[in-house]
């Protein structure tokens, strides 16, 4: 299967260490002998963090934007280190190029491209462009839940959703660099158009990368 792997930077980077990087880079190099593999790595924490001193700084929204494409692009540059002869070792600036290098029979990893959305978009568009059998989205929840599960016990995890019930459940929320809510907008309209088939499941857990691919009853799916 061709698989785009949207890989949340709060899974990464949550302990500062190369831990969660070998952990991936295992499970990764195994499922590049059955798939063929394009990863996506978020921001996590630095991005934030950065993002926070350019805004501090008044460098506007748009060019906050670009310094945390810069920091997904660091991370997808040690998530290559990782994995070494089994990626591809430069990180394609866009969609094109992603595809390109793909060619070469590696496991292709990428960052951000353009400001103006997170990387779940980033995820979606490459899932899309290179007509991906699969896009998983790996984050730092079990998956989509009627409310934000860290501010509400009560929040249920929704099993199954469609397009435009996600669209319609995220329309009134507020985006600014670093902070694209828990999915983007732009990505579920991808995923809308394409008809692509999409689940969201908890990263922490790296196992549940293989359940996902399995087809197992994990996460969020969005129909
Ligand atoms: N309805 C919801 N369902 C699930 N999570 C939600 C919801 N609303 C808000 N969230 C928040 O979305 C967050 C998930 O995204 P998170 O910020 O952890 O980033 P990520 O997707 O892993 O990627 P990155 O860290 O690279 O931005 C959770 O921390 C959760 O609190
Ligand atoms: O294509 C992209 C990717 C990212 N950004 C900006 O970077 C941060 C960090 O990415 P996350 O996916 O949220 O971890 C994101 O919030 C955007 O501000 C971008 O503009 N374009």
């Amino acid at each position: 299967m061709k698989i785009v792997v949207a890989l949340g930077g709060s899974i990464l980077l949550k302990e500062s260490s190369a831990n969660k990087f070998k952990e991936y880079s295992e499970i990764l190099k195994d499922l590049s002998e059955k798939h063929n593999l394009f990863i996506v790595v978020g921001g996590g924490k630095p991005a934030r963090e950065y993002i926070g001193i350019g805004r501090d700084l008044d460098c506007g929204e748009a060019q906050c934007d670009d310094i945390g494409i810069e920091v997904t692009r660091l991370n997808a540059k040690l998530l290559t280190i990782a994995l070494g002869d089994y990626a591809y070792p430069k990180i394609p600036n866009n969609f094109h190029e992603a595809n390109e290098f793909s060619a070469y029979g590696r496991i292709v990893v990428m960052g951000g491209t353009e400001p103006a959305h997170s990387t779940d978009a980033v995820g979606a568009i490459l899932a899309e462009y290179v007509h991906a059998d699969l896009l998983v989205n790996l984050t730092s929840v079990d998956g989509m839940y009627d409310k934000d599960p860290n501010k509400f016990d009560d929040a249920q995890l929704i099993k199954e959703i469609t397009a435009d019930a996600m669209l319609d459940f995220l329309k009134d929320k507020h985006v600014e660099a670093g902070t694209y809510e828990f999915f983007d907008t732009t990505a579920i309209q991808m995923i809308k158009r394409s008809s692509l088939k999409t689940v969201i499941a908890n990263g922490f857990d790296s196992k549940n990368l293989i359940k996902a691919i399995n087809g197992e009853d994990i996460g969020t799916k969005i129909i």
